[in-house]
């Protein structure tokens, strides 16, 4: 049960299905209306009814429309170019050395996953060192990590936020904007030390950011989608805008793989029908995400985001509730450090699950001496036995305390490249559009999440002194003690 391409690999052996099965599934799950929901959706017009839009992430590494998007991308890679050779200077006449990517859920998630995962990727030809820092939680956390560490002078902010309304993102700007003085004025700041990428042009402009420091995107990317877009700007400082293209390059080969590839070879179908049939016929309700490779350590956050406010819903594309599960709950984390605590409920506890592991088969140490070069290749395979032992001990069990039968899939690389990186991101992407199609939910909106906005503007106003408003007695109680 293995599927090769060109950047990823997929083993579901341990799934316990077999070609016939997963054929016999799909007849029964797959509905007739889905070839050309996916045609649409690679061709950028698939409807998100609920926002009133089509989606149309995946034009963003479709070579088409870089040529169609020319402007937008050529400003993106001047400034990656300017901010990464030392050239954008600060106000006060000296070169970028940090920048802070100030942005929260798709305007973190994916960009902070891609610049960690593809750090070694960097092209070399920078004359100077560019240090990427991430600042998304609303309570300030972070900014207190980050501010004692860089120098307003000489660090550049990139305001991330589709909307440019996420109160998370403006509230860390608004600290910012307090911590700048009295080294730079606020106009000094807006002129040399900001960048915003948003879909909103207008917040943008509104704000201050100069027109040429504005990096926009269409507002038919969803912020869960948005890191091929100029979200991805952290990621193309950390490597360079010719690698950047790579993993776009790699994201684009996995959209031709899940458009041309039959059933049983199409890996997204194949992993979305597996987590139908886990779902559905196992009722399991929970997916760990076990990466074995350091490098991918935030593909579990990435993917939470990605599945649960994907296809977490309760109502079907017409907006009438549903009486069937639809998206499972999606955990994880580094697998091998998970090995040393949480693997055990895995092996022994109650509680049925299903888990993706992700192995890296060999990793390239260049810049090491020969001997530490061995040592890094010893420490790769031996994370890649881990990874298989624990994979065997699930499926098999190991007597009567030890039931094994927990299903598992296995998607490896033989090498973490930007293009396979790309190819594995995509491939998760189509896995969750095909479910969403399976079980006829709008994948692609998140009002849930609008409607906990909602409610804590109310309770924020109650904080704030402007509303008097009750809500129930915990909540009140609480309130009377801040
Ligand atoms: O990029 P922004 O507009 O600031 O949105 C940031 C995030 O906020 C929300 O609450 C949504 O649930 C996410 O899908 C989104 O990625």
């Amino acid at each position: 049960m293995l599927v090769t391409t060109d950047h990823l690999n997929l083993d579901y052996t341990f799934q316990g299905l077999s070609v016939a099965d997963i054929e016999a599934y799909a007849k029964q799950r797959l509905p007739e209306t889905f070839n050309a929901a996916r045609e649409q959706l690679l061709s950028g017009d698939y409807a998100n009814p609920s926002e009133g839009r089509n989606v149309t992430h995946v034009l963003n590494r479709s070579r088409h429309s870089v040529t169609a998007a020319r402007g937008g991308r050529n400003r993106f890679c001047e400034v990656v170019r300017s901010l990464r050779s030392g050239k954008w200077l600060g106000a006060t006449g000296k070169p970028i050395t940090d920048v802070v990517n100030i942005g929260v859920g798709g305007s973190d998630l994916g960009p902070m996953m891609g610049s960690f995962a593809l750090r070694e990727f960097a092209d070399d030809n920078v004359s100077h060192d560019l240090q990427v820092h991430f600042v998304s939680s609303m309570d300030g956390g972070q900014l207190y990590a980050v501010l004692p560490i860089v120098d307003p002078e000489t660090t550049l902010f990139i305001i991330a936020s589709k909307s440019f309304g996420t109160i998370d993102t403006l509230a860390n700007v608004d600290t910012v904007k307090r911590w700048i003085s009295p080294q730079l004025s606020e106009s000094q700041w807006l002129a040399r030390h900001v960048i915003g990428v948003s879909s909103n042009n207008q917040a943008m402009s509104q704000f201050g950011i100069p027109a040429g420091q504005q990096l926009s995107f269409a507002d038919s990317v969803g912020g869960r989608f948005s890191l091929w877009s100029a979200i991805g700007l952290p990621i193309a400082l950390t490597v360079g805008a010719n690698q950047f293209s790579k993993m776009l390059a790699g994201a684009h080969a996995m959209d031709q793989h899940f458009a041309t590839a039959p059933l049983t070879e199409n890996i997204p179908l194949l992993l979305a029908l597996i987590g139908v049939y886990n779902r559905e016929q196992r009722g399991l309700n929970n997916v760990a995400v076990l990466p074995y490779d350091g490098r991918l350590r935030y593909l579990p956050s990435y993917l939470q985001q990605l599945d649960m406010e994907s296809n977490g819903k309760q109502c079907d594309r017409d907006g009438i509730p549903i009486d069937y599960p639809t998206g499972p709950i999606i955990w994880g984390g580094f697998g091998p450090n998970g090995q040393h605590a949480f693997f055990q409920h895995l092996h022994q506890g109650y509680d049925a699950f299903t888990a993706d592991f992700i192995a890296v088969l060999h990793r390239q140490a260049p810049g090491f001496t020969p001997a530490v070069q061995e040592g890094l290749a010893e420490q790769q395979r031996l994370a890649v036995a881990n990874c298989l032992a624990h994979r065997r001990l699930l499926w098999f069990g190991n007597g009567d305390t030890y039931p094994g039968q927990s299903p598992t899939n296995l998607l490896y690389v033989d090498e973490l490249t930007p293009e396979s990186f790309g190819a594995l991101i995509a491939a998760y992407e189509h896995k969750v559009f095909t479910q969403g199609v399976i079980w006829n939910i709008n994948s692609f909106d998140q009002p849930g999440v609008e409607l906990g906005k909602q409610i804590a503007k109310e309770v924020l106003a109650v904080l704030d002194g402007h509303s008097d408003e009750h809500f129930d007695e915990s909540t009140d109680n609480i309130i009377k003690r801040m």
